[in-house]
């Protein structure tokens, strides 16, 4: 943990703070209300998964989440601690990760090489190719260990870019771990992956919780792998918060199966 982490979490009361919570989270753009009032936690530890149909604000809520858009009105906290003013690197040392929808890897680089340069940046490294490879270095270990432990220990010397999409996502979340993060916001880690890989993958996603003690955010489309991996899921519709339940309970909703689930029967 670095020192920007209690830095977060310096002067806020954290004993019993949920590790991610947005509250009355809210963008205007021009005349349109991108996403209004939206309120809710995720107590740490938890997978929460955010469903809604085209539009409804998903990748918007974790543009504000992560920093890449400021709010026009509500709060963002991590551990308790206010960061909405802060900037996506300081919410990035404060512990917060992110995938994209499109792939953020290096396709020229080998896989080992991209999870190392992720290492490298946590550790406050340049992001330098020159020093490319060595075998001993802590960083480089460190890489090995988190490609082992997402099933590419095998593919280190691939070029990423010639990876299948379910390896290239796998990649992205060793990158992402090698960030060190307490709070992961994974948008659509599913899109384009052949139905083959989906287990494996749904794996690897379950692990950042397990064994990497990462609390959960995830858009996901495929709603199979987030019902068996969420504990609550968010839904979003026309950019308000239209219920967060256990899976049970918001696929019973009628309301949401009216503004949502129906529509994709
Ligand atoms: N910069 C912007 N200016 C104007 N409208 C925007 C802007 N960004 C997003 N929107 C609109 O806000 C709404 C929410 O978009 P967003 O991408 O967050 O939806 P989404 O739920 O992630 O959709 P999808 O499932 O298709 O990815 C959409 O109607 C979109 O057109």
């Amino acid at each position: 943990m670095t020192s920007d982490r209690h830095t977060a979490s310096a002067g806020a009361d954290t004993s019993s703070a949920p590790a991610l919570e947005v509250r009355d989270l809210s963008l205007r753009i021009g005349g349109a209300q991108i996403l209004e009032d939206v309120s809710f936690a995720v107590p740490t530890g938890q997978i929460v998964g955010v469903i809604g149909p085209n539009g409804a604000g998903k990748t918007t809520l974790f543009n504000l989440v992560s920093g890449v858009l400021p709010p026009t009105g509500g709060q963002v906290l991590l551990d308790g601690s206010d960061v909405t003013r802060r900037t996506i690197t300081q919410r990035a040392n404060a512990g917060l990760g992110r995938t994209f929808q499109t792939s953020s890897l290096f396709p020229a680089l080998s896989v080992l090489e991209n999870v190392r340069l992720a290492a490298q940046v946590r550790e406050g490294g340049a992001l330098s190719l020159i020093s490319f490879p060595r075998p001993g270095d802590a960083a480089t270990r460190h890489a090995r260990e988190l490609l082992g432990s997402v099933g590419l220990g095998d593919r280190l010397d691939r070029r990423a870019g010639d990876l299948p999409h379910g390896d290239k996502r796998k990649l992205e979340i060793a990158m992402l771990l090698a960030t060190d993060p307490s709070v992961v916001l994974l948008d659509e880690p599913m899109a384009g992956v052949a139905s083959g890989d989906v287990p494996g993958l749904t794996e690897v996603i379950r692990s950042l919780h397990r064994d990497h003690a990462c609390t959960v955010l995830m858009v996901e489309h495929h709603m199979e792998v987030l019902m068996g991996l969420v504990e609550r899921v968010a839904v979003l519709h026309f950019g308000h918060l239209l219920a967060i339940d256990t899976p049970e309970a918001v696929m019973a909703d009628p309301t949401v199966q009216s503004a949502y689930l129906g529509e994709t029967a």
